[in-house]
């Protein structure tokens, strides 16, 4: 969907890394390589004070450029000006506040729950352990021993047991109520018994050993999750410990994912200039690990009408397009969004690959970012615009950030942040080649992606590691 042959107009700041390297290879513009080596502020190219070959603004509803109060700080200068693209930081920033708030708490069965978030605090419905319970499989003793052992034993989930007097033992099993008057629990592997079932201990025996006292981990009533935690397998098991059959939680923001392109085949290998769709089969379960809820994936070629009916139809929270961002005869995502009158809050960031993506409110309660089509410009979009967005409405808390150091010199853009895969090895971030904007053989293998600043990064800098889901969750865990 790009436009066809060359590009007229040059502009540095919207140049790939490889083409401004190029460039410097070739005296154009010096790139810095972050090295460092120097000791000095590396030379970068200045922005060419002429616009670039892009034209797309911040249009709001009445068609006229201008920032909104959570919009870009800068509007666009002129009809012709120069792209003001959203610093990566604050485009993520933005995406996060986009949002007004997560849509009301549902009640959810513990077997739907899972990847929730708490919509109320989660109090004990009970005590914890419910009654007096052995820890240990062995005698139940009361009073000081030897013991008389009775003939019938205590088992896990059978009702009270009658009393012991001192001088009478019980067998008992790890989990079973414990008489009344009991002293203390000896496990079978402390204790022998008689000819005449005698019960001695091998041991000395201390008043309460081995016996979990109820109420011992929480009272009915206890607080013991706050709002906002999100439902891990644990949180569903304590849960469960504690009386649920189910939760107060926030629904997943519904997103609908609507890929752009002719030239997308669905299956077979490319021909005749046609090549396969990598994002609607990548896309779903991103999202769905990023908290989404994924109701629908349509492929709509590059038939503006298509996308203009199927953005006044859609109800999703979060509309996700692929393709269609930039500039080219075929690119309807800016006309078709200047078309419905919505709201543009991102329009381009200041980060390779990726920097045509965009973040738009369509309705009331719907927004809609826009992925470049290519594969690793939309997974950089994914996680800028996105993640923070998708986890606003899904009401979790944002994760601590961290930063690793880098293991090898990475050469950065002049102006705008790079997001690389990387492997995380030795508490270092390795990175990945094959890290073009068309290219998936890198982020397929990698666990993260590092921040690079502009300028690039040294051996041993320390950059900020956005985690992808599966390498830290785990497959089954992030895409139920
Ligand atoms: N005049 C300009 N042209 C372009 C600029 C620019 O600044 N000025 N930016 C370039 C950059 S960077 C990117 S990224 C792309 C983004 O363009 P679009 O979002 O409009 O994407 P398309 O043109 O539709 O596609 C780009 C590329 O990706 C392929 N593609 C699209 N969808 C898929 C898919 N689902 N699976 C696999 N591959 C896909 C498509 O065939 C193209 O090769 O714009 C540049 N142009
Ligand atoms: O540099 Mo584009 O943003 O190819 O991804």
């Amino acid at each position: 969907m790009t436009a066809p042959g060359k590009y007229e107009e040059v502009d540095l700041d919207d140049l790939d890394v490889e083409e401004a390297l190029a460039l410097a290879k070739e005296g154009g513009a010096q790139v810095p390589d972050g090295s460092g080596a120097t000791g000095g502020s590396p030379a970068v190219p200045q922005p060419s004070p002429r616009g670039g070959s892009r034209e797309h603004g911040q249009h709001t509803a009445d068609g006229t450029a201008a920032g909104t109060a959570d919009g870009p700080s800068r509007a666009h200068t002129a009809k012709h000006g120069h792209h003001r693209a959203t610093p990566w930081p604050e485009a993520r920033a933005l995406a996060g506040r986009a949002p007004r708030r997560p849509d009301a708490p549902v009640s959810v069965s513990l077997d739907a729950a899972l990847g929730l978030v708490l919509a109320a605090p989660l109090a004990a419905l009970t005590d914890l352990p419910s009654f007096d319970t052995s820890a240990m499989d062995g005698w139940a003793v009361a009073g000081p021993g030897p013991w008389d052992v009775r003939a019938e034993g205590v088992l896990a989930g059978h009702a009270e047991p009658e009393r012991l007097t001192d001088g009478e033992a019980v067998r008992i099993a790890t989990g079973a109520r414990i008489p009344q008057d009991v002293t203390a629990v000896i496990r079978s592997e402390h204790g022998r018994t008689d000819e005449k079932e005698r019960l001695h201990a091998t041991r000395e025996v201390v008043p309460g050993q081995d016996i979990r006292p109820r109420g011992q981990e929480c009272r009915s009533g206890d607080p013991l999750l706050q709002r906002g935690t999100v439902v891990t397998p644990a949180v569903l098991g304590l849960a469960a410990a504690a009386g649920y059959d189910t939760v107060s939680a926030l629904p997943r923001p519904r997103a609908e994912v609507l890929v752009l392109g002719d030239e997308l085949l669905t299956e077979g290998l490319p021909h005749d200039g046609l090549i396969r769709d990598a994002l609607g089969p990548m896309l779903p379960s991103w999202l769905r690990a990023l908290g989404a809820d994924v109701i629908a994936v349509r492929r709509l070629g590059d038939a503006a009408e298509a996308l203009r009916k199927a953005l006044k139809n859609s109800d999703a929270d979060l509309v996700v397009t692929t393709g269609g961002t930039a500039a080219g005869p075929v690119d309807h995502v800016h006309p078709t969004l200047r078309r419905i009158g919505a709201e543009l809050l991102v329009d381009g960031v200041k980060v390779r690959p990726g920097h045509p993506m965009l973040l738009a409110r369509t309705k009331e309660n719907q927004h809609l970012v826009g992925l470049p089509g290519n594969p690793l410009a939309a997974v950089s979009g994914l996680l800028t615009l996105a993640e923070p967005l998708l986890r606003t409405l899904a009401g979790r808390a944002a994760p601590e950030t961290y930063t690793l150091p880098l293991k090898e010199t990475v050469h950065g853009h002049p102006y705008d942040t790079r997001l690389i895969p990387v492997v995380l090895r030795e508490d270092r971030a390795v990175p990945l080649h094959y890290n073009g904007p068309a290219m998936l053989r890198g982020i397929a293998v990698a666990d993260a992606l590092a921040v690079v600043p502009p300028g690039g990064a040294r051996p041993g800098q320390e950059l900020e590691i956005l985690d992808l889901p599966w390498a830290t969750a785990g497959i089954g865990v992030c895409f139920t």
